[in-house]
């Protein structure tokens, strides 16, 4: 389904995502400032600073679910329709997990159609996020693996906090499946070739004091300071002209992005394909049958 066709499935009548209000923030923000609210992404908007910060909260762990991806999407665009808008921060609404990532039940258990659907919506959300012309700095307030890590690592900079429970990276490998060219590519740009090669073949989730070391993250603060840290970057970031920041931002990541606009169709037919395989299927159920025992 496209991402239009998901959008008017989420406002079918019962669909909480029905209703969504922009309206001034009940509490907190600053003069001015404008809360909206979704089933699954929060929107604290100041407009005099030109900043939106953008909350997930999907619980239990912030997974990227089909329906996640499609709230996240629409509430990009909006922000992205919103003069008043120049930066974005990505955040936790709760501290703890900034995001586990892909939907592991997206992949299991499903028909070639639906992967085809989840895959293509995963692909949106990267294109909406990596071409973006606003600024964007990740508030890495949780643990962040795999998809989450790819998330942060669409944006123009990132905050982890300083709490060594709180691991990032590509740990595709670990599950028994791979990180996609485009997934590479993004953390190519981000730490190197070498670096790369090393952190996906192992899979490798960082502490933050090793995530700063490799160049993963910018900054590792103190847990209570990572919005405020994000958001004192992001006026560094908005005091550039949009133009001048802009066309710099599209002419570093073109080529990357061009790679998956002509490949795109294949990648989703290479996902449908690699996920539908009985292996695959049998080790991703493995693994989430193991994250499941351990709460029953
Ligand atoms: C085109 C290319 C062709 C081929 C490419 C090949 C493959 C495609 C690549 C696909 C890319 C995938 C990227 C991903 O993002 S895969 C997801 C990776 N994520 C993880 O490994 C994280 C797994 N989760 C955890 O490690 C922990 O849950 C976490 C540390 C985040 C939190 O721990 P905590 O103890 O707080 O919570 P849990 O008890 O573990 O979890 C609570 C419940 O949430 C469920 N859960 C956790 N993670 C996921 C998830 N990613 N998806 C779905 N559900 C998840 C967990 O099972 C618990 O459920 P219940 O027990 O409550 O039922």
């Amino acid at each position: 389904m496209a991402l239009v066709a998901r959008v008017r499935a989420l406002l079918l009548p019962g669909s909480r995502l029905r209703g969504a209000t922009l309206g001034r923030a009940a509490n907190g923000g600053g003069a001015g400032a404008r809360r909206a609210l979704s089933h699954r992404v929060l929107v604290e908007a100041d407009p005099a600073a030109g900043v939106a910060v953008v909350k997930f909260r999907n619980p239990p762990v912030n997974s990227l679910s089909l329906e996640m991806l499609t709230e996240l999407g629409i509430c990009l665009e909006k922000l992205e329709n919103d003069k008043t808008v120049r930066g974005i921060v990505l955040t936790a609404d709760r501290p703890g997990i900034f995001s586990a990532g892909l939907d592991l039940t997206e992949m299991c258990g499903r028909n070639p159609a639906h992967y085809a659907e989840f895959w293509k919506a995963v692909q949106e959300l990267w294109l909406r996020l990596y071409q973006s012309n606003m600024a964007l700095g990740a508030a890495i307030n949780g643990t962040c693996p795999a998809g989450g890590c790819l998330l942060s690592l669409t944006c123009d900079y990132r905050i982890l906090a300083d709490n060594p429970k709180y691991t990032i990276g590509l740990n595709e490998t670990q599950l028994g499946i791979f990180a996609p060219f485009w997934f590479k590519d993004t953390m190519v740009n981000t730490i190197g070739h070498r670096a790369t090669e090393r952190a996906l073949q192992l899979g490798l989730l960082f502490t933050p004091a090793e995530a700063l070391q490799v160049g993963l993250v910018d900054q590792v603060v103190p847990e209570d300071q990572v919005q405020s840290t994000a958001l004192s970057v992001m006026s560094q970031w908005l005091a550039i002209p949009d133009h001048a920041r802009q066309l710099t931002k599209t002419m570093m990541r073109k080529a990357t992005v061009d790679q998956l606009l002509k490949h795109r169709e294949a990648d989703i037919q290479n996902f449908v394909s690699f996920i539908s395989r009985d292996s695959i299927q049998k080790v991703l159920q493995v693994y989430l049958q193991k994250l499941r025992k351990k709460n029953h």
